[in-house]
């Protein structure tokens, strides 16, 4: 049975359907309306044929507005690249990728762009997909054959069963088949048109490719820790599975040759893996990691309401079987608009580290603040000295322990929210038997206020945390303001360099913009009132002895979540 993959606007409706095996009315009306919208294109296409677009026409319009690259297409070698790609998806995948249409084929509605801009930085962003010719709410936007993309399956033929078992991380396989098309088979390798278009590491650039000094840049956010530990994770990744006593490429040194398998090539495939893999979710033999030719070129835009990365739930939709990845536009495009899709609801930093750019307007922007009160057990009181124990420290852990959570937590701080976590969290921290007159812990509603005392001293503990954060980088959010503004010197940076000022001078901002909420908050509350000043003082990032902390950071936690292979420390 043919199979279709689809990835649709996530409204609540559709949401909700990942897990059902049937579509529900409105999916289906949309996946049909794909096809009928297609088919009266289609018919128009033909009723119109000589007065409508003729063949070369669009490429010819690009041309005009500069949006073929640097040699308006001549001899362009990215241009080539993408002529060969297209041929390729024609003859291998029989993607229908003409722009005239035919007998039982719409016309095309994309074309490829080699060069496209952010519009606010004007930094490059690479490929990317444009209209072609106007497009509406629901069309078809294309449709890839599975054989076409690289999964784990595909590694697995590729370089055999016994050397990549059953069951072998997704990434890793993946990357293996990365490095064995592009640096051991080149030109001889079956999908070397799609290889042609990947960019290289250094026009992606993820923090975790930089070097120490443009992450020096960084000084201060918290991106610099993730990006470590993404680093070590991914040398004792290679080191694990290839380099090492028993890697792969003393077992099998044939198929995986020294030359080739070399780490700057295991950093390439990652880079592709995290910037461009797709997470499909199907039903029926669990999720899978799939590198989509042509889906791949499409850019990233938070205000898109059409999802290719999956890797957040709820995104990939299905009939029945899988024979082919199909998009549908979210909304109507213009020709010539540059098509986008959202990678999901990531901050700027989860966007730096695993793709090499942030927004300058990002609503899901946030900076990980760690809030860290420390429970002021018996233990810990005897071995501090000046520090008194708190009577409920036990039972607060206990029930901290009971609800699955850690002592001491990271939470994202968004620009205008924190999340409920956070504020249940710190309630019970700042406890105080005042507030229990006896009553077990666990009898509380942490999602409220418990008294005026104890949310003065929550509210007051967000401050010092978010003071705290704001006080590790070595420049301030003026200093910033000011080297973007000289725009001479700016341009002087490298991309590397560009890209970490703003991407401090945005954390930064956040920053201070919480606090003001924050402080605001607590006035118009009341609550910077003098009687309240029992409230408990925190220990905010500061280890007492004989505590045991958590090292990990939000943001750690969610590249966890993203399947790698194992724990990032
Ligand atoms: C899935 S690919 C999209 C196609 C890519 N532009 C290319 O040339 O192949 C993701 C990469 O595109 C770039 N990109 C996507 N969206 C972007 C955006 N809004 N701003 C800047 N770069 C973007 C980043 O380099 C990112 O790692």
């Amino acid at each position: 049975l043919p199979t279709m993959l689809a990835f649709a606007p996530p409204n609540h409706q559709q949401r909700q359907l990942v897990h059902s095996p049937s579509l529900s009315p409105k999916l289906a009306q949309l996946a049909m309306a794909g096809g009928e919208g297609g088919d009266a294109e289609w018919v128009k296409a033909l009723l119109e044929a000589g007065g409508g677009t003729q063949p070369g026409k669009f490429e010819e319009d690009m041309k005009m507005k500069g949006l073929l690259g640097p040699n308006r297409g001549k001899g362009n070698p990215k241009l080539n690249a993408n002529s060969r790609l297209i041929s390729w998806l024609e003859t291998e995948g029989q993607v229908y990728l003409s722009e005239s249409s035919t007998w039982g084929e719409a016309p095309h509605p994309m074309a490829i762009s080699t060069e496209t801009v952010d519009e606010i930085t004007n930094e490059s962003s690479g490929r990317g997909l444009l209209a072609r010719r106007s497009i509406n709410d629901g069309d078809e936007l294309l449709k890839i054959p599975f054989n076409l993309c690289l999964t784990r399956r595909s590694a697995r033929k590729a370089l055999g069963k016994d050397a990549l078992p059953d069951g072998i991380n997704e990434y890793l396989a993946i990357a293996c088949q990365l490095i064995h098309e592009k640096y051991v088979l080149g030109e001889e390798s079956f999908w070397a048109p799609y290889i042609g278009v990947l960019p290289e590491v250094s026009e992606v650039n993820p923090t975790f490719t930089w070097p120490d000094e443009d992450l020096e840049f960084l000084k201060g956010s918290p991106i610099v820790a993730a990006t470590r530990s993404l680093q070590m994770k991914l040398q004792r990744e290679y080191r694990d599975l290839l380099s090492g006593e028993n890697g792969l490429i003393k077992r099998f040194p044939s198929r995986f040759p020294a030359e080739h398998y070399t780490y700057e090539n295991w950093v390439w495939a990652f880079t592709m893996l995290f910037s461009r893999a797709i997470r499909l979710r199907n039903l029926q033999v669990g999720e899978r990691l799939a590198m989509v030719p042509y889906a791949d070129l499409i850019n990233h835009s938070a205000f898109s309401q059409t999802f290719i990365d999956a890797r957040e739930s709820g995104d990939w939709l299905f009939k029945n079987g899988e024979e082919e990845v199909i998009l549908y536009a979210d909304r109507g495009y213009r020709q010539m608009e540059q098509i986008y899709i959202s990678y999901g609801q990531k901050s700027n930093a989860e966007l730096l580290l695993l793709y090499g750019f942030a927004l300058e307007r990002n609503p899901y922007n946030s900076v990980d603040v760690t809030v860290s009160i420390s429970p002021r057990t018996a233990a810990v009181a005897a071995a501090n000295e000046g520090i008194e124990e708190d009577p409920l420290a036990q039972e607060k852990l206990d029930f901290l322990k009971n609800v699955g959570r850690e002592q001491t937590v990271d939470f994202p701080c968004y620009a205008d929210r924190y999340p409920v976590e956070m504020l249940e969290y710190l309630r019970l921290m700042m406890l105080t038997p005042e507030d229990t007159r006896g009553k077990p812990v666990s009898d509380f509603d942490f999602s409220r206020t418990i008294s005026a005392a104890n949310e003065a001293s929550v509210l007051q503990s967000v401050v010092t945390a978010v003071k705290y954060q704001l006080n590790l980088y070595p420049q301030t959010e003026e200093d910033d303001a000011a080297i973007i503004k000289d725009k001479g010197m700016f341009r002087l940076l490298s991309y590397n360099q560009r890209m970490a000022v703003r991407h401090r001078r945005n954390e930064k901002r956040l920053l201070k913009r919480t606090l003001a909420a924050l402080e605001k908050q607590i006035r118009s509350k009341g609550l910077d009132e003098e009687d309240l000043s029992r409230a408990e003082g925190s220990t905010l990032g500061e280890v007492l002895k004989g505590e045991t902390r958590k090292q990990k950071t939000a943001l750690e936690d969610k590249l966890e979540k993203m399947g790698l292979p194992v724990d990032l420390r």
